[in-house]
């Protein structure tokens, strides 16, 4: 049974799963509009409805947009006029950069205008001595990465959608991945950043230093607010020395438990090697299986274990990780395992948990959740979802970031299905805030979650974040209908 939560809803009206905003009264786009667009940006400003349809919808294809004009600024200056003149219209705008999140955060509700980063994706600066990159909005996370490796430095985050997220967005969006357990959040490893205000005034805060505490840090405001509070232009990132020895392991264990005990024995025994510790569960092993054909690597277990090394010499790296093995072979907390040291067998073992996200979406409709709780509690919150729906869920399966804390629960069934939708809602939040978790760990709270906040934060913040955004963008133009909850207005 669940403890009396200490939130907004315990006494109050909950919100509906279904509840769909309504259209604010922005203006609407006119051919005047149109043709000012087209004179600062030529050539950048589609409306063509065939080429806007993928910016209109967001990558689990569940919210769909019907923006008519798409602009595409290269520099800051373009963002700037854009703004201004949106701004002064009372235009909604609608910041996008590689459009693969996955709350709806990033893709118009209405007809909000497309302000796309795409191409603004130029390396500005390298420091090889610090380590700090600065480069603009709209750089791919894998080309920056690409482009680090040849100069023996790697991004210090890493996630599945490298391949297509922008920077900018992940900044925006304070996106967590795959490599937070080492380097930490976003919000360390931003040194500065440039936004651009509502307005149109730009904000430089494109800091590339270590150590700055002159007044108040305002670019953590930008950092996750998800394009509310301004567009981010460019940033500068401290980013870590490419480990000169990587090694992966492929675990299985029987229990959640020994799952735990194992991550427990791996932080006291690879310490400072250690760079990741990620879990999957047999249920995403079958939908691996079955929809992707990916072949299991070890023997068949309740859970799965993909650990990470990160070190700068072979050997040392290699004795350690040896010794962990033995250890916890022998103490049967891992019943089977294998090790990748070559590089496409690292990138295989990977996919296994990177790909997870993909397998499901094959599976039918995706009802995700993204829970921050006491490491302990994580996977209990699985079993007690797959009891609770019973037959009611296709699958039900748990994944994630153990050495974050963080877990992926995510719910399919054949086709989008409000019943159990109602089931999953608010029961996930509810257990989430009876262990005081979060109900976002780190894909914020978007177009979906955003009427779900009062579960992880008191109504004091969230009233002083309503002051913030009025401040900072008060004809609220800046990507209507997320992050704040509606009862705001
Ligand atoms: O699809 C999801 O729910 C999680 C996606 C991503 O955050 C991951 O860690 O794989
Ligand atoms: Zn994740």
């Amino acid at each position: 049974s669940l403890q009396l939560m200490s939130c907004q809803y315990a006494n109050g009206a909950k919100p509906s799963p279904a509840a769909a905003p309504e259209r604010l009264p922005f203006s609407r786009v006119t051919p005047e509009d149109v043709a000012f667009f087209r004179k600062i940006l030529p050539g950048r400003t589609i409306t063509d409805p065939d080429l806007l349809e993928s910016n209109n919808v967001d990558w689990l294809k569940s919210v769909r947009g019907s923006s008519e004009v798409l602009l595409r600024p290269q520099t800051t200056e373009d963002v700037s006029q854009i703004l201004k003149y949106c701004n002064s219209r009372n235009l909604a705008v609608n910041p996008q950069g590689g459009n693969t999140g996955l709350v709806g955060g990033s893709v118009p509700v209405y007809d909000e205008i497309i302000l796309s980063t795409a191409l603004m994706n130029n390396i500005l600066t390298f420091d090889s001595i610090s380590g700090i990159l600065t480069c603009q909005a709209g750089c791919v996370l894998e080309n920056l990465s690409l482009y680090l490796e040849e100069r023996d430095y790697i991004m210090p985050l890493d996630l599945g959608a490298k391949g297509s997220c922008h920077i900018g967005g992940n900044v925006a969006t304070n996106a967590g991945g795959l490599r937070l357990l080492r380097y930490g959040s976003l919000r360390g490893t931003v040194l500065g950043l440039e936004a651009v205000l509502a307005d149109g005034q730009v904000l430089n805060c494109l800091a590339k230093l270590r150590k700055d505490n002159t007044g108040y840090d305002l670019k953590q405001l930008f950092i996750g607010s998800e394009g509310t509070l301004g567009v981010i232009t460019a940033v500068s990132i401290l980013c870590p020395r490419k480990p000169k020895s990587v090694n992966v392991v492929f675990l299985g264990c029987e229990t959640f438990e020994q799952l735990l005990k194992t991550f427990q024995l791996c932080k006291g025994m690879l310490g400072e090697i250690l760079s990741a510790y990620e879990f999957l569960d047999s249920e995403c092993m079958r939908l691996l299986n079955t929809h992707l054909k990916l072949p299991n690597p070890i023997s068949d277990c309740p859970f799965y274990v993909v650990i990470e090394t990160s070190g700068s010499d072979p050997t040392h790296d290699g004795e350690k990780l040896h010794n962990f093995l033995d250890e916890a072979m022998t103490s049967s907390l891992v019943t089977d395992g294998t090790v990748a040291t070559e590089d496409s067998k690292i990138k295989a073992l990977w996919s296994m948990r990177e790909r997870v996200t993909e397998a499901l979406t094959h599976d039918g409709f995706t009802y995700k959740y993204d829970i921050s709780l006491p490491v302990e509690r994580i996977y209990q919150l699985v079993t007690d979802m797959r009891e609770h729906l019973g037959d009611r869920a296709k699958s039900v399966v748990g994944y994630g970031h153990v050495g974050d804390g963080n877990l992926h629960l995510n719910v399919t069934s054949p086709t989008k299905d409000p019943a159990l939708l109602a089931a999953i809602e608010p029961f996930v939040y509810e257990w989430t805030a009876s262990c005081h978790g979060s109900i976002s760990a780190e894909h914020g709270l978007g177009l979906k979650k955003r009427n779900y906040i009062y579960y992880s934060k008191p109504s004091q913040a969230v009233a002083l974040m309503g002051n913030i955004k009025a401040m900072l963008d008060p004809k609220g133009i800046l990507n209507p209908y997320k992050t704040l909850p509606d009862d705001l207005k």
